[in-house]
């Protein structure tokens, strides 16, 4: 017997997850077993780039939840709620879930991963984090016998689309996010997407994943892109640096006392392995004992390749149906108990990049050498770079600092009379 799909939404990712399913020619012979059974979305009469039959499609998602004939359920729809009822209705019925909803996961973890070890179901979400780059399992199965150091990933492919275009061909922010929601990478709402939440949503995850505990999500320090400007993009070029949008869990001590979980913009060095991931590509470089380094790399957004995780997904749970287990594989299910202690961001260690707008008195720069010396802060390159109208640029980089140290600096210079504005400040990798 056929292993019943009932899809929860049919927008990017559901039309690339139906197509794949609909084109089963060359591909794993288990997703022959697969059918659609059910599909709920807003609008059942809309013209869809996927042909089914018309009674396939519903706006009634809770009698999909509710139809005893369906094994699993696909949530594709996005958004906290209703996805996360409909999802918790699915599970007390005993299906297993498929999700590509990292807000969800995120927030609703704890909740919806204890209802799915108590029903005995699965629920899936290698979709959520990086698209297609198969990272979840890797983490979960894969890199599992390893002592996790570090994870650090460009993770959202949207601002990853934004900041590449900006770097090399000037735009500006606004324009080049209007292409990347045609081109359906970003979300419904896509100030998820630049202001950080959405990697913030999905390191969570990963860090979850790589430390063996759960994530609060309010303990994620996040800052998105919207302080990002051409000129900062130049300067950051001039000085050997790109600069992405980075998600990073990193374990500072070996008990796990000093964890960092964080999203921001930052300065990567032009030769990093980071540097070159480009355009909606999407990148992870997990670091642990033994292993050493390993990156993933691949296309972290789009309906082809978040499709072709959500359909892996569906492909493990068929196996897992079709096997007929009665116990439960401790590698799909969760297996965390306590929330990691996560520092916080006045404690993080990391160098900075600040640009600086002076009025142009003799003696600026001794003078913030002078108050950044008072603060532990030394510098690691100092660039007075011409004028903005009246104004003087600088630009510094510091050596490694105490973020609380580097600020309490900063809060001492803008009272300085020869200084204007502090128009940056970014962190360096
Ligand atoms: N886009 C991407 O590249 C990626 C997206 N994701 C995640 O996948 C999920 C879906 O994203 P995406 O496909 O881009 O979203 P879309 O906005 O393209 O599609 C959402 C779909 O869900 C339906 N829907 C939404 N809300 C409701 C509701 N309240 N009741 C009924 N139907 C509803 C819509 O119906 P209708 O069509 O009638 O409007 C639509 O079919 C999100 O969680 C997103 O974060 C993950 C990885 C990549
Ligand atoms: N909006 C997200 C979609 C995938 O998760 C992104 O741009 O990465
Ligand atoms: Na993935």
């Amino acid at each position: 017997m056929g292993v019943k799909l009932g899809i929860l939404g049919l927008g990017t990712v559901g039309t690339g997850t139906v197509q794949l399913l609909q084109d089963l020619q060359g591909r794993h012979p288990l997703l022959q077993e697969v059918e659609i059974c059910r599909i709920g979305v807003r609008s059942p009469d809309k013209s869809r780039p996927v042909t089914l039959p018309q009674e396939i499609l519903s706006g009634d998602l809770s009698a999909i939840v509710n139809d005893p004939q369906i094994d699993i359920i696909v949530e594709l729809m996005g958004g906290l709620e209703p996805a996360r009822s409909l999802i918790l209705e699915a599970i007390k019925n005993g299906k297993h879930v498929v999700t590509a909803n990292k807000a969800v996961i995120s927030r609703f973890g704890e909740e919806i991963f204890n209802a799915a070890n108590a029903a005995g179901v699965y629920v899936m979400f290698e979709a959520a984090v990086a698209g297609g780059i198969p990272v979840i399992k890797t983490l979960k199965q894969s890199l599992s016998v390893n002592k996790v150091h570090s994870i650090i990933g460009i993770v959202n492919g949207t601002t990853n689309y934004i900041l590449t275009r900006m770097q090399t061909e000037g735009s500006e922010l606004e324009e080049v996010l209007a292409d990347a929601q045609k081109l359906g990478y970003a979300e419904a709402d896509p100030t998820a997407d630049i202001d950080g939440l959405d990697a913030g949503d999905k390191i969570a995850i990963l860090a979850s994943l790589g430390f063996g505990e759960r994530i609060n999500l309010q303990d994620v320090y996040c800052e998105g892109i919207r302080q990002v400007t051409k000129t900062d993009i130049i300067y950051a070029g001039k000085l050997g640096f790109v600069i992405k949008l980075l998600a990073i869990a990193k374990n500072q001590t070996d008990d796990k006392s000093q964890l960092s979980v964080r999203v921001h913009p930052t300065l990567v060095s032009q030769t990093h392995p980071l540097a070159s991931i480009n355009g909606v590509y999407n990148a992870i470089l997990v670091e642990g004992e033994p292993i050493g380094q390993v990156m993933f790399f691949g296309p972290g957004a789009g309906a082809g390749p978040t499709g072709s995780a959500v359909c892996s997904d569906i492909l493990n749970l068929v196996a897992t149906i079709k096997t007929n287990t009665a116990q439960a594989n401790p590698l799909l299910s969760c297996r965390h108990k306590e929330y990691c202690h996560i520092a916080p961001i006045s404690q993080l260690v990391t160098r900075f990049y600040a640009r600086f707008l002076t009025k142009d008195h003799p003696g600026v720069i001794g003078k913030l050498g002078t108050c950044f010396g008072k603060y532990q802060v030394s510098l690691e390159s100092v660039v007075q770079t011409g004028f903005q109208g009246e104004m003087a640029e600088i630009v510094v980089v510091t050596h490694d600092v105490k973020e609380g140290d580097f600020r309490q600096s900063l809060e001492e210079i803008h009272t300085m009379e020869a200084i204007d504005s502090i128009p940056s400040i970014l962190r360096v990798l």
